[in-house]
């Protein structure tokens, strides 16, 4: 299989914004394409002021920040894809949404170009499934802030081929990050495991054991936690939350998985946390303050 040099990155969100940046800084030239015009100029201002934190803190040099902007170019039209080695979805957590997404952009890649999933928690086989090129479909799944954190999941199909597999493991492991490998089954290993946790510290706050403060309290001095729970979920998109705990109750069908319906109001409200400045606490003021 041909190296990888340009790396497509489809959705400018947290995530898209933080795989562009670590991308670029590794060497890749990167194409970031979202549905959205003024969201890829806020991801690119969200990345340069990343790389500049970075400068500040002498991680990196001002000259790789230089270099890495020139690296990313932006496109809203996915045709702007088309001479991609390697494309990495990151659109919204729904599986509608992903479906044509492929869907559309098989017409316009070369067909030896890699396709993978940043999903936190919807089975690779199924998203392959949807391309015409099931054996060169993977899931690599990175975890937020991508410039900070160390892993990236590696999730195979049930069609992918080693060739594949290799090409996304060297890929990953030049953008400086550790590998842990997960069976497809639904939200993989990390969100298998956190998921549940965020949602039953949704559910001590529904029944009223604690208030938002006392629970990340609690987890974050009782536990050392970096950040309590309900932070955590606010961080990660209320939004996010839900569907992968919507995956986790549908794919294996056991009611422990049952999301709590505090947290469905809260997205109902459209409250999905740090993003739209509302969710467990109020991100409006100089300070988050609980909501409840
Ligand atoms: C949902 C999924 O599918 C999977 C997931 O990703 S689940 C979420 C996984 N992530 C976590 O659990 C994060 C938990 N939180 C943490 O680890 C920490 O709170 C944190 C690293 C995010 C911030 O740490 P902190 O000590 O509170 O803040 P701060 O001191 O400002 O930042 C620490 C470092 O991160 C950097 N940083 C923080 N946010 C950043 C961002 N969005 N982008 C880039 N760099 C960032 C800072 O520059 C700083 O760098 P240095 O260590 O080089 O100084
Ligand atoms: N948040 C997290 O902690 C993590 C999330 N993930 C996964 O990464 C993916 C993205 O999450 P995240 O970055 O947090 O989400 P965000 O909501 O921050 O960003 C999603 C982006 O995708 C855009 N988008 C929506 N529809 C399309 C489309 N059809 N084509 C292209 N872009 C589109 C959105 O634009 P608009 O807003 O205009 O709709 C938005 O810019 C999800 O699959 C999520 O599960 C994985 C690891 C961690």
């Amino acid at each position: 299989m041909a190296a990888i040099k340009t790396v497509g990155v489809i959705g400018s969100g947290q995530m898209g914004n933080g795989i562009a940046h670590v991308a670029a800084l590794a060497g890749f030239n990167v194409v970031l394409y979202d549905v959205s015009a003024d969201r890829l100029k806020s991801a690119m201002a969200t990345i340069n002021g990343n790389l500049t934190r970075q400068v500040a803190k002498k991680t990196i040099t001002e000259d790789a920040h230089k270099k890495a902007l020139t690296r990313i170019t932006s496109s809203d039209s996915l045709d702007g894809l088309a001479a991609c080695d390697l494309v990495i979805e990151t659109a919204v957590e729904k599986e509608e949404i992903k479906r044509k997404i492929f869907h559309d952009l098989c017409a316009v890649l070369k067909p030896e170009a890699i396709i993978a999933s940043n999903t936190s928690s919807i089975s690779i086989t199924r998203l392959a499934a949807t391309t015409d090129r099931p054996e060169k479909f993977i899931g690599i799944h990175f975890m937020n802030p991508v410039p900070v954190m160390e892993l990236a999941e590696l999730i195979r199909g049930i069609a992918t081929d080693d060739a594949t597999f290799d090409a996304a493991r060297e890929f990953v492991t030049a953008m400086g990050k550790q590998i842990a490998v997960s069976e497809d089954f639904p939200a993989f290993i990390v969100n298998r495991i956190l998921l549940p946790m965020i949602n039953e510290a949704i559910y001590t706050l529904y029944e009223g054991v604690g208030n938002v403060e006392a629970i990340d309290a609690a987890m974050k001095l009782g536990a050392h936690h970096p950040m309590g729970p309900l932070e955590l979920a606010d961080f990660i998109g209320l939004d996010t939350c839900l569907s992968i705990m919507q995956v986790l109750h549908e794919g294996l069908a056991d009611s422990k998985y049952r999301p709590c319906p505090l947290l469905v109001k809260y997205v109902e409200a459209g409250w999905l946390g740090r993003k739209s400045q509302r969710g467990f606490y109020d991100y409006r003021g100089d300070k988050p303050v609980p909501t409840r």
